[in-house]
């Protein structure tokens, strides 16, 4: 599959040189593609994170699956293979500068690795809220109008380092990584391997370019409906083809979360942030219906902390009104659902 030549790169230097025009070229490829690479985004130390990602995912399977991801996206993914993907991953959640606390994390990660973690995501974090600045500016909003609902604290935002391992036989009926959008707000992906595709502007697949030193950057479900869904969460996935099991590939993805009171309705419009807190729903709730869906095959396997019980049905209708992301997934799967 080849990659189209106009998708969008930008420059992250031109925020500080070219503000206004940078600010317009990220909301048109926001817009547009809902999904864009940034070059000279100086985000620290991304090498370094490739060899503990490395180190790590080189452990023996028991040492790695020590603690297993947990409902605050804290831990080793990967004991049993879910529908979702055919990789292993170790998710670092929690609030900012809380990994220290009670880390549900394998030994292997020591205080110093722990702090070299929060570094690499307090980077990110910096940059994301650089982005979204871009985003409001361009919807009429104050600049820093997102900043207090992306406070990276409850549930604040995931870092999580993956690996598509190789493999003797494909698994049966497992995607390398399933179609899917993101739940967040933006997310980072950085890799030196190429294999992921996303849904064109055209509705294509369409290859997500490497470009050595980049970030891949795309926009998500909750900044798409908080946004009357003018940006776009574009579907992505990574074939068996470019992947293959006798192929190996890391990547590094920073999940940017709204806050959990963030209620996901248009924040553009005056309509009364009561009223919509009525019939929208709150970023809690959106997170427990897509980590249910993508993590509740591990935690039936006991593989997974994951709680998705307390979902009312009510909620879980409203979920499926929204009419976005995986919509086909959220019809076919039928939840526990509380009453
Ligand atoms: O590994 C990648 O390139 C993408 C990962 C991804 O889309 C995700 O984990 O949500
Ligand atoms: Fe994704």
């Amino acid at each position: 599959m080849s990659t189209r030549t106009d998708f969008p790169v930008l420059d992250f230097s031109r925020y500080k040189t070219d503000f206004d025009a940078f600010a317009r070229d990220i909301f048109m490829a926001s817009e547009e593609w809902g999904f864009f690479i940034l070059t000279n985004h100086n985000i620290p130390n991304v090498d370094r994170m490739y060899e503990l990602s490395t180190q790590f995912f080189d452990l023996p399977k028991d040492q790695k699956a020590e603690k297993t991801l947990d409902a605050t996206m804290t831990g080793y993914d990967g004991k049993n293979l879910t529908a979702f993907a055919a990789s292993e991953g170790v998710a670092f959640g929690m609030p900012a500068g809380r990994l220290f606390d009670k880390p549900n994390l394998p030994a292997w990660w020591t205080r110093p690795r722990l702090q070299e973690v929060e570094d690499f995501k307090a980077s990110c974090y910096d940059i994301s809220l650089n982005i979204m600045s871009c985003l409001a500016v361009q919807l009429g909003l104050e600049r820093s109008f997102f900043d207090a609902t992306h406070q990276h604290k409850d549930p604040g935002n995931p870092l999580k380092l993956i690996k598509y391992p190789r493999f003797e036989k494909q698994p049966d009926g497992i995607p390398r990584l399933s179609e899917h959008t993101d739940w967040g707000s933006i997310t980072f992906v950085f890799t030196e391997t190429p294999g992921l595709e996303m849904r064109d502007p055209e509705d294509q697949w369409t290859a997500v370019p490497t470009i050595p030193g980049g970030v891949v950057v795309n926009i998500a479900d909750s900044m798409s409906l908080r946004t009357n869904k003018k940006l776009k969460s574009a579907f992505h996935r990574i074939r068996w083809d470019t992947v293959g099991v006798d192929k190996e590939r890391l990547s590094i993805a920073y999940f940017v979360h709204p806050n959990n009171d963030a209620v996901l309705s248009d924040v553009t419009t005056d309509a009364d942030p009561k009223e919509a807190k009525e019939t929208a729903i709150t970023y809690r709730d959106y997170l427990k219906i897509r980590l249910g869906l993508t993590f509740g095959s591990a935690r039936e396997d006991g593989d997974a902390g994951v709680d998705f019980d307390t979902v009312d049905n009510a909620t879980y209708e409203r979920v499926k009104n929204l009419g976005i992301a995986n919509y086909g997934a959220i019809e076919s799967i039928q939840p526990e659902v509380s009453t």
